[in-house]
């Protein structure tokens, strides 16, 4: 009796510690940002993305991923840069989205020609790098090379004009960094990042993955401005452009 008495208190105990802890436990989502710094529109979902961080519980994963692997694979021949009605329109459209997401924004010279004929794999394996060393390392390196292009027209496309955002953001062994950005490591995750986006169906950046807690995509999604849909899907808020959270003015 005493036996069966003190066997059946711990499962009890157990079974609703099993009921109030887990199965009530919210089954949280992750979101995953594909980017590249070639994609204006990736600096706009970044900026949006990365100021909900402070609203929101739901982790968010930032993945630099290699644009024109997306383009080649996904055959995308809708690049609005190459259609010239469509061209118009996303130069007036970037303008008017900088301002509202309040980031000094003006199009560098020769801007369509550059965007298409340019390939972003060096920042984009530093970034790798980078975040190899540290997330808020590499958003503040991604950040400052879009700066950098938009706010003073600098290119961002070379080793040594990359070594010049590091040195003015004192990155410690930018050296070191630079090196690591030739590795079959930092290679291989910018080519696994990629191919994560395209197995999903990703033909544009910014892309974003909505994952349950296992990584089950539940959700792929297109465009910065998606992001208050994103937001509901999440039960979280949106809160606009919180201006008041812009780092580079
Ligand atoms: N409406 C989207 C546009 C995003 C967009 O046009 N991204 C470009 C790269 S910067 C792209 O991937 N275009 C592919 C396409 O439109 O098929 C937004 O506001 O973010």
């Amino acid at each position: 009796m005493l036996f069966l008495e003190f066997n059946f208190i711990p499962k009890l105990h157990l079974e609703s510690i099993f009921q109030s802890s887990f199965l009530k436990m919210p089954n949280r989502k992750v979101v995953k940002f594909f980017f590249d710094v070639i994609s204006p529109y990736s600096y706009f979902g970044f900026e949006g993305i990365t100021r909900h961080r402070s609203v929101w519980k739901t982790p968010i994963q930032m993945k630099p991923f290699y644009f024109a692997g997306v383009v080649k694979h996904s055959e995308n021949p809708g690049l609005p840069l190459r259609v010239p009605i469509k061209e118009k329109y996303m130069h007036k459209d970037l303008l008017f989205s900088a301002q509202y997401w309040g980031i000094p924004f003006r199009l560098p010279k020769d801007y369509t020609n550059m965007m298409l004929n340019t390939s972003s794999i060096v920042p984009q394996r530093i970034l790798v790098a980078s975040q190899l060393r540290d997330n808020a390392l590499m958003e503040d390196v991604a950040r400052a090379l879009w700066h950098r292009f938009y706010a003073y027209g600098k290119p961002i496309f070379t080793k040594s004009q990359v070594a010049e955002v590091l040195r003015d953001l004192h990155v410690k062994n930018s050296e070191e960094l630079l090196m690591m950005s030739d590795s079959a490591e930092v290679k291989n995750i910018l080519r696994e990042n990629t191919d994560e986006a395209i197995g999903n169906g990703c033909f544009g950046a910014p892309w974003m993955h909505i994952t349950d807690n296992h990584g089950k995509v539940l959700q792929t999604v297109f465009g910065s401005d998606r992001l208050p849909q994103v937001a509901d899907f999440l039960a979280e808020p949106f809160k606009g452009p919180m201006r008041e959270k812009k780092q580079n003015a």
